[in-house]
């Protein structure tokens, strides 16, 4: 039967991905950071379930230990799996990613000097809840293409006292922007040097998704460089989706 009701909803969300690329263009655009709640409404639930689905079938690894650059060992306490969102059990994050796309789509070329014309997987991250959080860090330092980071938020009645906030330090502003990771909240950010943060202890399961979209340029001079022999952040290198992202509206 024609089902109404479904094409009504994706109308609904269609109508909101436009409405949420006009709070990103000028978020972004003015504070480097942009916090948007209610992305897909009941659509949040079936995207928990996935993530739920995905844990049961024990696809999260430990949170790596991510050497940084003066081999010191910063310890990330999520547990963390990637996934293209076409993956059997992950029909409906793939809906979540299709909405951030076209959020960006709607952006176009309005955000900063940025032409967005890739991004990668969506990592699925489960902060196990025993006091580890992520100390401060830049996702992207080196330019290794990544502009844009998007978070999506699954914690229902998230209760800010179990920590794991994310507390982000944007460079060259006193201020710093707490941000509770709570159900269907869906967040953007400068991914440089702009925007340090770090994820406070939390003591209750804290799930998020994550993609990071890639300026065209930038990249294209990540990947020179990788030719070169130089090093690309392994966050981005086997993690770019192999699926051409197409922006064009
Ligand atoms: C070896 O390859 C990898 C694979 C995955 C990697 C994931 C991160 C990462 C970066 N940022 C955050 C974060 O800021 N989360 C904020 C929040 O959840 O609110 C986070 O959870 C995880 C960093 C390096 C990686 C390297
Ligand atoms: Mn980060």
């Amino acid at each position: 039967p024609y089902d109404t009701f479904a094409i009504d909803l994706q109308r609904q969300q269609q109508e909101r991905n436009r409405q949420v690329a006009e709070l990103v263009v000028k978020d972004l655009n003015d504070f480097g950071i942009c916090v948007v709640d209610n992305f897909l409404g009941q659509k949040g639930d079936q995207v928990l379930a996935d993530v739920k689905k995905l844990q049961q079938s024990g696809v999260f690894q430990d949170g790596q230990l991510v050497v940084s650059r003066n081999e010191t060992a910063t310890v990330r306490g999520d547990k963390i799996t990637w996934v293209e969102g076409t993956e059997t059990v992950c029909q409906n994050i793939g809906d979540l990613i299709s909405n951030m796309d076209t959020v960006l789509m709607h952006c176009g070329d309005r955000l900063g000097k940025y032409h967005i014309n890739g991004r990668t997987k969506a990592m699925v991250a489960c902060y196990p809840g025993h006091g580890t959080g992520y100390v401060k860090h830049v996702d992207n330092p080196n330019g290794d293409g990544r502009c844009i980071t998007c978070i999506y938020y699954l914690n229902k009645n998230w209760d800010p006292s179990v920590g794991g906030t994310l507390r982000i330090t944007p460079d060259g502003c006193s201020g710093v922007a707490n941000i509770e990771p709570i159900f269907d909240r869906l967040i953007f950010f400068w991914s440089d040097r702009r925007n340090p943060h770090q994820v406070m202890p939390s003591y209750s399961r804290r799930y998020a998704i994550t993609v990071w979209y890639f300026d065209a340029e930038e990249r294209a001079m990540a990947r020179r460089r990788l030719k070169q022999g130089g090093r690309l952040l392994e966050a981005t290198n086997p993690k770019e989706t192999s699926v051409p992202l197409n922006l064009k509206k």
